[in-house]
């Protein structure tokens, strides 16, 4: 399990996250959502130790992450919120570097190194440098990195961005298979219909505040036939934007 107790952050002036304090069981598929800036990125590099809360606490299986930094470093993997990341290394001289910071021997990654790599269609890019990428096959590198080392806790940032159909698909039966064997999947989206469908527990955050932490099924059930898109915009969206729409047709800028 991953508690969250009363965590902070600012940015100079500016509130990250003002009070957040959750848990997240395992064996269950977790999703992030909030408009853009409302802490949801602020959370997950706090849980990965790329950025240090102002205040607070994280536990991850009952160990403090500020004095098990490195234990818990090595049951997450993480995809961050830009794949745009080591360009000028190949595909796999990244997963080397990843292999090596998690201590994973060359011989026994391959055999998971070559299905990961054959289920995204990265055959043909394995000794190309990132950079020569697409969005998408970044992205595709950088999430075989972070399952590679076959971690307890995958630690997703809107991980479905840039991805074709395909590889989207077999993202989600593959966190559905780790949630399925007990294991945490904790992932943020804009993509409403992908949380209704994936995640068990959701947590939606508004100006670094969460407004909503328990279970899909719940949320639903407050109001029967709004599906997560509807009942997500009443919670954290705006009223009056559809006036607005309706007025920018009318605008003629050339004018
Ligand atoms: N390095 C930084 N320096 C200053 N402010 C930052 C920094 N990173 C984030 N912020 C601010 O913290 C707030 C939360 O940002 P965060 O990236 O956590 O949001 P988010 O929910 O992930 O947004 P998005 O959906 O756009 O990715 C925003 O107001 C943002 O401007």
């Amino acid at each position: 399990m991953i508690q969250f107790d009363h965590l902070r952050k600012t940015y100079g002036n500016t509130e990250a996250l003002k009070d957040l304090s959750l848990k997240i069981p395992d064996g269950e598929i977790f999703g992030f959502l909030g408009h853009n800036g409302a802490g949801k990125s602020t959370t997950l590099k706090s849980l990965v130790s790329i950025i240090e809360p102002t205040a607070g606490t994280i536990q991850v299986d009952g160990l403090s992450l500020e004095e098990q930094r490195l234990a818990i470093k090595r049951k997450i993997g993480y995809v961050p919120d830009s794949p745009d990341i080591f360009l000028e290394l190949t595909a796999n001289d990244y997963w080397d570097l990843l292999s090596s910071a998690y201590q994973i021997p060359k011989e026994s990654r391959e055999q998971r190194q070559t299905k990961l790599v054959n289920l995204f269609d990265m055959q043909d890019h394995v000794d190309q440098p990132i950079g020569e990428f697409s969005h998408g096959m970044r992205q595709k590198t950088i999430i075989i990195g972070a399952l590679l080392p076959d971690p307890d806790i995958w630690v997703l940032d809107e991980p479905m961005t840039g991805l074709d159909p395909q590889a989207a698909y077999d993202l989600k039966q593959l966190m559905k298979a780790h949630a399925a064997k007990g294991k945490t999947v904790i992932f943020s989206t804009h993509v409403l219909a992908t949380a209704q469908e994936l995640c068990d527990e959701l947590a939606i955050l508004r100006h670094g505040e969460l407004i909503y932490n328990g279970s899909v099924k719940q949320l639903l059930a407050t109001v029967p036939g709004d599906n997560l898109e509807t009942i997500y915009l009443k919670m954290a969206g705006r009223s009056g934007d559809d006036q607005v729409i309706g007025s920018l047709e009318g605008d003629d800028p050339h004018v």
